[in-house]
C-alpha cells in the first residue's frame, strides 16, 4: 500500500510590518527618571489601520516617535518587516498635529518638498505630487501659500505630503485635532477614501484622544494604560469598509464607544490622580 503523506502544508505566515517587543522607555532629567513606555508589546500587520488611545501623557505619541526612528527605545526591540529598526527611514512618514508647511513655499511646492529630500526626477516628484493634490481635492490651489488656506485645507496639503513620498507606514499624531469638529469628520473620510485609493495598501498607525475617531478609521484600536504606558486592551472593529459616517449613529457604534470609554476612564483617573472606584 502505497502511503501518501497528506500532512498539511505549514500555512505561509505574513511578516508583521511592524512588532514591538517589550518596548521600554525611560526619559532622564538630572537624575530623576521618568518611565514613559513599560513592557509595550505589539503586532501590527502590513495594510494594517491600527488607532491608539490613551490618557493625556500616557506615551503614545513616545510609542510613534519610537517606530519613525525619531527616538530610541530605552529596552526591547522594534521589527520591521521582521528586521530590527535602524533609526529614520523613508519607509516611514510622519504626520503631526500641527500641520508643518513652509510658509514661503506654494501647496504644490510644499508637497514636492518631501520628493525632492529624496533627490527624484523633478518632472516625476510633479506629476505625482500634482496627483495627490487633486486626491485630497485642492486641485486649483497649487499655487497658493499656506497663509491662504483654511485649517483643513493646511492639513489636506500635510497629508498629500505625507502620501507622496509613499511611505509603507504612516505614523499620524493627532493629525486632526486642531480642526473643528465638522471639518474633522469630513477628513476622516477623506483619509479612509486616500488610505483606499493609494496603492499598496499603507499601513496607518494613528494616535487620537477622540473615540468615535479612532473607532470610525481602525481595524483594531489598542487602549493603553495610563503612564507608564502598556497595552492595556486590543479591541476589533467590526464595521466593515468601505465606511461611511452614518456608522457613528448606530448602536452597535455606541455600544463600542461607551466600553472603550469604561476602559479609557479609569486609566485616566489613574494619571490624574484620582480614585478609579
Ligand atoms: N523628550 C522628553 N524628555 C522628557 N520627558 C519626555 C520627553 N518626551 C516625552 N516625555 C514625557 O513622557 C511622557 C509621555 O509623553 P508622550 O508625549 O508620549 O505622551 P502622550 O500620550 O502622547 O501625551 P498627549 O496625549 O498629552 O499628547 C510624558 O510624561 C512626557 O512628559
Amino acid at each position: 500500500m502505497n502511503v501518501v503523506d497528506v500532512a498539511e502544508p505549514k500555512l505561509a505566515r505574513a511578516v508583521p510590518k511592524l512588532e514591538a517587543r517589550g518596548l521600554y522607555k525611560q526619559f532622564y532629567r538630572g537624575s530623576s527618571r521618568m518611565d514613559a513606555l513599560y513592557d509595550v508589546n505589539l503586532v501590527i500587520q502590513p495594510g494594517e489601520f491600527v488607532a491608539v488611545l490613551g490618557a493625556s501623557g500616557c506615551g503614545k505619541t513616545t510609542l510613534l516617535r519610537i517606530i519613525d526612528g525619531l527616538e530610541q527605545a530605552t529596552g526591547g526591540e522594534l521589527l520591521i518587516d521582521g528586521n530590527a529598526s535602524r533609526g529614520t527611514g523613508v519607509d516611514r512618514g510622519f504626520v503631526f498635529q500641527q500641520d508643518n508647511l513652509l510658509p514661503w513655499r506654494n501647496v504644490l511646492r510644499n508637497v514636492m518638498f518631501g520628493l525632492e529630500l529624496q533627490r527624484r526626477p523633478r518632472a516625476e516628484t510633479k506629476a505625482q505630487a500634482m496627483q495627490y493634490i487633486d486626491m485630497v481635492g485642492l486641485s486649483g490651489f497649487e499655487k497658493h501659500y499656506p497663509h491662504e488656506l483654511s485649517g483643513g485645507m493646511r492639513q489636506r496639503v500635510n497629508l498629500a505630503r505625507a502620501f507622496t513620498i509613499s511611505p509603507d507606514v504612516l505614523l499620524m499624531d493627532e493629525p486632526f485635532a486642531a480642526l473643528d469638529a465638522q471639518t474633522r469628520e469630513v477628513m476622516q473620510t477623506e483619509l479612509l477614501r486616500i488610505w483606499r485609493q493609494a496603492a499598496g495598501g499603507r499601513t496607518v498607525v494613528f494616535v487620537t484622544h477622540q473615540i468615535d475617531e479612532a473607532i470610525f478609521l481602525a481595524d483594531r484600536i489598542v487602549v493603553m494604560t495610563a503612564r507608564p504606558g502598556r497595552i492595556k486592551e486590543v479591541i476589533d472593529v467590526p464595521f466593515p469598509r468601505p465606511r461611511d459616517l452614518h456608522i457613528k449613529r448606530t448602536a452597535e457604534f455606541g455600544e463600542i464607544y461607551d466600553s472603550i470609554w469604561k476602559t479609557i476612564e479609569q486609566e485616566v483617573r489613574v494619571s490624574m490622580g484620582m480614585s478609579t472606584s
